[in-house]
């Protein structure tokens, strides 16, 4: 695989600093030498390094400690910089040397007021690190941090001239592990991680909190590239490496047919764009099924399109179709069975997923049945299954739901929104960050089914054969989909194919059928 960027959970972390610690390295003096070379730069890409003014958040562990030993550096590089401690207890190693070496030390907690002693002392730096709590926060925060990064949090926007806030592992006061956001965080610019990233700087909402993330080798890597990370992003270089690119002996069978049941006389355009979002993604051949609207939609549409019954290597069930019409569910119903006996992947989509919810073969499905909900989807799917879920429950914890109803039902789960984030019942959870908002718009969920079911047909055979690897190929072919229609979005609406990449620029609207005809320009930036 490419250059995947992968996140270790706290314990992980944890487990693989315990040997090098013994072992009498000095982790905490190399992760200060990197924090404060990345607030030198980000200071240098401003303007001056010398002169700046930078305020240490500290907080009571070795984050802060962390921090403290970063100043010693920063003053060497003609900053000043100033400490606000922000907990009774700080690290002492680190604050005697920070004395030492000149930076101004804040008692702010000895103050009437201490997010206001914090606020009127930040108002006179450009930099803000925060040093708060790192990998060992326990919930959000609490005690006086939290009014202090609430009140540092309101003004950051409102500031003259905004500072640049770097923060230290993780943003403070996110759920490490699982991304969650239940209490004040400082936003960041930059998160100057250790050893490895951490699952919330991957999964939202936290992640939208954590701005660009440099990680620090620690000498970490070693430890942990031999167990699975918790979470993981794949990059233009991974889908490559996934992308299925036919050879010379290739013909349309063994490059592989997609069914796809979609779309009904009321929502004909489902069908239209779930074809069309698999036809651009390349493969053997489309076969639709269904009733006469749709069809003659797609066969103008789309002439190369078969709508015969024959062999296929994967299926797509569902988008567009109303789950009250029995006849129509009734047919879903049988090639979804079709495909289970014959252990095919397939892609259950909108309508599909509602009537799952009255079937008893949920529990039952296999990790190459992948679920495709939007959060109010997945919260009626929990719902169905006896775990009490409404929308903003969803929202609130994305890769927590998704990894739930991918336990309960043994499929792969892809929950779709601003972050698309995939859970397998086990291994890493994928978070995709590739899209702009402009893709929230009709019909772009049935664009992504039809691309996601042309990749599982390219993996039909194998995924059949049992010979893969269980439950992580499907994961890994989801979050590889959501790329590359994340990137079909942003190429659609004018912007450069990347996330982060030109942030000032915003784009402009896009259709569904927009995003289906910019997949092969997402191609050509992931295959070369
Ligand atoms: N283990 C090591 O030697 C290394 C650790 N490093 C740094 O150390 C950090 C971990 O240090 P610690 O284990 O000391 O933990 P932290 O510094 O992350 O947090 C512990 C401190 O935060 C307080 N705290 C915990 N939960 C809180 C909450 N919800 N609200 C307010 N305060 C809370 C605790 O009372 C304690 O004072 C890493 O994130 C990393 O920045 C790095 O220096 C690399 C080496
Ligand atoms: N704010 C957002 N930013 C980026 N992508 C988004 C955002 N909101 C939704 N999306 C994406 O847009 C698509 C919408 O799909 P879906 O909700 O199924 O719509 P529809 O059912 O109309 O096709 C999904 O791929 C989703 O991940
Ligand atoms: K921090």
């Amino acid at each position: 695989m490419g250059p995947m960027i992968r996140a270790h959970s706290a314990a992980a972390v944890r487990a693989a600093e315990e040997p090098l610690l013994a072992a009498g390295e000095p982790l905490m003096a190399s992760a200060a030498f990197a924090l404060a070379t990345h607030v030198v730069a980000e200071l240098r890409a401003r303007g001056r390094v010398a002169g700046s003014v930078v305020l240490l958040l500290v907080g009571g562990g070795n984050n802060g400690g962390d921090a403290l030993f970063a100043g010693t550096h920063l003053v060497r590089r003609g900053c000043q910089v100033h400490a606000a401690l922000v907990s009774d207890g700080v690290h002492e190693g680190g604050l005697a040397a920070a004395r030492a070496a000149g930076v101004r030390v804040h008692r702010v907690l000895d103050a009437a007021d201490p997010a206001a002693a914090v606020v009127d002392l930040a108002r006179r730096c450009g930099v803000w690190v925060d040093a708060v709590t790192g990998i060992g926060a326990r919930g959000p925060l609490r005690g006086p941090a939290a009014p202090v990064v609430a009140a540092l949090a309101a003004e950051r926007s409102a500031w003259p001239q905004e500072p640049v806030v770097v923060a230290v592992d993780v943003p403070s006061g996110i759920g490490v592990d699982d991304g969650t956001v239940e209490g004040p965080v400082l936003p960041a610019d930059v998160t100057v991680t250790m050893g490895t990233a951490k699952p919330g700087l991957l999964l939202p909402p936290a992640a939208g909190l954590a701005g660009r993330v440099e990680v620090v080798a620690l000498g970490l890597d070693g430890t942990l590239a031999a167990e699975p990370p918790a979470a993981c992003s794949l990059t233009a270089a991974d889908v490559a490496d996934l992308w299925p690119v036919p050879g010379p002996d290739d013909h349309k069978y063994t490059r592989g047919v997609l069914g796809i049941a979609a779309g009904s006389q009321t929502y004909p355009g489902a069908a239209a764009l779930a074809t069309a979002g698999a036809l651009r993604t390349g493969l053997g051949m489309v076969r639709y099924l269904g009733p006469e609207v749709p069809a003659d939609l797609v066969r103008t549409l789309h002439p190369e399109v078969v709508t015969v019954p024959g062999r296929v290597q994967a299926w797509v069930l569902g988008s567009g179709v109303d789950p009250a019409d029995a006849a129509r569910t009734a047919e879903l119903h049988e090639h979804l069975s079709a495909a289970l006996a014959a252990r095919l992947p397939v892609v259950l989509d909108a309508g599909a997923l509602t009537l799952l919810q009255e079937d008893t073969r949920l529990p039952d499905l296999p990790a190459t049945a992948v679920l495709t909900p939007h959060a109010g989807e997945l919260a009626q799917l929990l719902t169905a299954c006896g775990e009490e879920t409404a929308r903003e429950d969803v929202t609130a914890a994305p890769a927590r739901h998704a990894r739930l109803a991918a336990e309960i039902t043994g499929a792969t789960v892809l929950l779709k929104g601003p972050t698309t984030v995939v859970a397998a019942p086990a291994g890493p959870l994928f978070a995709q960050q590739d899209a702009t908002p402009w893709l929230a718009t009709a019909g772009a969920g049935d664009v992504l089914a039809g691309v996601l079911g042309a990749l599982l047909a390219g993996y039909g055979d194998l995924i059949a054969s049992g010979t893969h690897d269980g439950a992580h190929l499907p994961a890994s072919l989801s979050a590889a989909a959501a790329l590359v229609h994340g990137r079909a979005a942003r190429i659609a609406a004018g912007l450069p194919p990347g996330p982060g990449e030109g942030r000032a620029r915003t784009g402009v609207p896009i259709t569904a059928g927009d995003v289906a005809a910019a997949v092969p320009a997402a191609l050509r930036t992931v295959l070369g």
